[in-house]
């Protein structure tokens, strides 16, 4: 990797409470030019290099219990997470009208008026709710983009999702509620096939990371980038590694994902059957390093809007994470043992996620545990 496509984003900037940063994309999008705020460095818009096109892992067979079709899922698996961390999967029992049907609500939802939005606006420390570019939180660089977001926790959560729903956004979104609920616990459930690929592929007991997810808490988000006139300039979501464990991602028609695979930034091309996977960095810890966080980014479109569904899967906040003892044999350990809480916790309120999160997260851990009285 180049040393321009790595960013060096400014740390938490405490807001000046008397400026007002309430950006409405929907009316700057018309506009010839965007606020200087959305502008990136000019090292950080490092062009795309090429598409995206290794083979797709059919998860039909693996989830059949086929010997064949298990091995060939485990060594495309292997190899795509040693080399970037990104791979995508189809047959994954994931109903296609489930999927529309939460597009349909993400339409829904980002066609309210600004008004209506920011009445269930995101708090500052918190992971659900509405955001408008972020802009609440940081004040250069911002993504252009609205994102809703909202936790969903794991199996045995009944009814999280409508409950948010009805509660945050008024009984009209029932049925969003109803929708998106369903889709927290199709992904849950294909979370945890992928726990399985993934403990195989690296040669570990079966059930060893599956464990840690039955029921962890994922953030779920519904993400809309409005058309931007100023494509060169900005970023939908710039480049990061995602702190979770691993992220599973469905991009509309539009198309705009692109992961790092060595030096190249390489677009994803939109596939409606596809889930996109990007390993995140509490995997590569659970994996002793071997598994690579995916560096991606999201391009905004000049011409059209552009929607994801994002589900951020997490483990359970307070267990350890920590390798499988034959990753890590002897003294081999690559990171110290911490929670996904306390990574949840430095990366909504000491330091904005990008490329390098386990970096910056390791020695700040170490510091405030030494803070602690004994
Ligand atoms: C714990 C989280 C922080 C972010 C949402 C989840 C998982 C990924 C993070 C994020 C998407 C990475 C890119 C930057 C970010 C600020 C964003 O653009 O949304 C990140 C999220 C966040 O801090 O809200
Ligand atoms: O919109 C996308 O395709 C990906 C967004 C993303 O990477 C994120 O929200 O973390
Ligand atoms: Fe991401």
């Amino acid at each position: 990797m180049s040393s321009s496509t790595l960013v060096s984003l400014p740390s938490m900037e405490p807001k000046d409470k008397n400026t007002p940063h309430l950006f409405d994309l929907n009316k700057l999008q018309r506009e010839a030019n965007i606020p200087t705020q959305f502008m990136w460095p000019k090292e950080d818009m490092v062009g795309t290099d090429g598409v995206f096109n290794e083979p797709l892992i059919d998860l039909e067979g693996f989830i059949k219990g086929d010997e064949i079709a298990t091995g060939k899922a485990i060594e495309l698996v292997r190899t795509a997470c040693t080399n970037h961390g990104f791979f995508q999967v189809i047959n994954h029992g994931v109903d296609a009208d489930l999927i529309q049907a939460a597009y349909r609500e993400i339409d829904a939802i980002f066609g309210m008026s600004f008004d209506k939005k920011l009445s269930f606006v995101q708090k500052p420390g918190t992971q659900v709710g509405f955001s408008s570019a972020h802009a609440d939180r940081f004040s250069s660089s911002l993504p252009w983009k609205e994102t809703v977001s909202f936790k969903h926790r794991g199996m045995n959560s009944e009814s999280d999702v409508v409950d948010y729903f009805t509660s945050a956004l008024g009984h009209d979104f029932e049925n969003a509620g109803r929708v998106y609920q369903k889709y927290c616990e199709k992904m849950t459930e294909l979370s945890l096939v992928i726990m399985e690929l993934l403990a195989l592929s690296l040669g570990v007991d079966r059930s060893y990371y599956r464990n840690f997810f039955e029921d962890g808490t994922s953030i779920m988000r519904c993400n809309y980038y409005p058309l931007c006139k100023n494509p060169g300039v900005t970023f939908g979501t710039g480049p990061h590694c995602d702190p979770n464990s691993i992220t599973i991602v469905h991009q509309d028609q539009v198309g705009g994902l692109e992961i790092l695979a060595g030096d190249k930034w390489l677009a994803v091309p939109p596939r409606q059957d596809a889930f996109a996977i990007n390993i995140g960095d509490t995997f590569t810890a659970f994996s002793n390093g071997i598994y690579k966080s995916c560096i991606h980014r999201a391009m905004v479109n000049e011409e059209r809007g552009r929607r994801s569904l994002v589900c951020f899967v997490g483990c359970k906040e307070d267990m350890v994470v920590r390798p499988p003892e034959n990753l890590a044999v002897g003294s081999s350990r690559v990171y110290p043992d911490f929670t996904w809480s306390s990574l949840l916790d430095f990366t909504n309120n000491h330091r904005r996620t990008d490329v390098q999160n386990l970096e910056n997260f390791f020695p700040w851990l170490l510091s405030s545990q030494s803070k602690v009285p004994a």
